[in-house]
């Protein structure tokens, strides 16, 4: 199974890119997370921040394949457990589609992308910067596909 994971923002600090590598590296030939990274335009004084929200929407929904599972990075989501990431993830691996987890920029997830979610996430009722957010979200899917596998990372 693929997971694109689709994040507002790129050129992050080197500390962001080797977590979620770290992570990311660490999954079997099964399940492949691709980081997207979708470019922060820039929020000049006196922008139309909707406008520009919304180009860097419509570039996250055509990043998604077709036919993947949405799923939305959101505080308000679902708080999920790792043992019901890796329900989830089971489930989304029988389905045989892929899954695209959308992650916000700094003023959160454009409607236009919250109304294609099939399912909401929450990591926590704290907002979170969105570079953090990549490198938890691969922690988890890694600890969640751990627990698939009977793999000993997760106790
Ligand atoms: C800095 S946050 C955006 C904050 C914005 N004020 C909001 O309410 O969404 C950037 C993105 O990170 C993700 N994010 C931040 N905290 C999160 C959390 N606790 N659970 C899930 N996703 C989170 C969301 O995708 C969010 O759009």
């Amino acid at each position: 199974m693929r997971v694109r994971l689709i994040s507002v923002g790129s050129k992050m600090p080197g500390w962001v890119d080797e977590g979620y590598k770290e992570y990311s590296r660490r999954l079997g030939a099964d399940l492949k997370l691709d980081l997207i990274e979708i470019p922060l335009n820039r929020r000049s004084k006196g922008a139309d921040v909707n406008r520009l929200q919304e180009k860097e929407a419509g570039q996250m929904l055509a990043a998604a394949g077709q036919g993947d599972w949405v799923v939305t990075m959101e505080i308000k989501g679902k708080p999920w457990s790792t043992e019901k990431l890796a329900d989830n993830m089971g489930g989304w691996m029988h389905s045989g589609r892929n899954v695209s987890l959308m992650v916000g920029g700094p003023e959160g997830l454009h409607s236009s992308v919250m109304a294609q979610a099939d399912l909401r996430w929450s990591l926590s009722p704290l907002t979170l910067p969105h570079p953090l957010v990549r490198v938890v979200v691969a922690e988890q899917v890694y600890r969640a596909w751990s627990i698939l596998k009977n793999h000993p990372y997760h106790k």
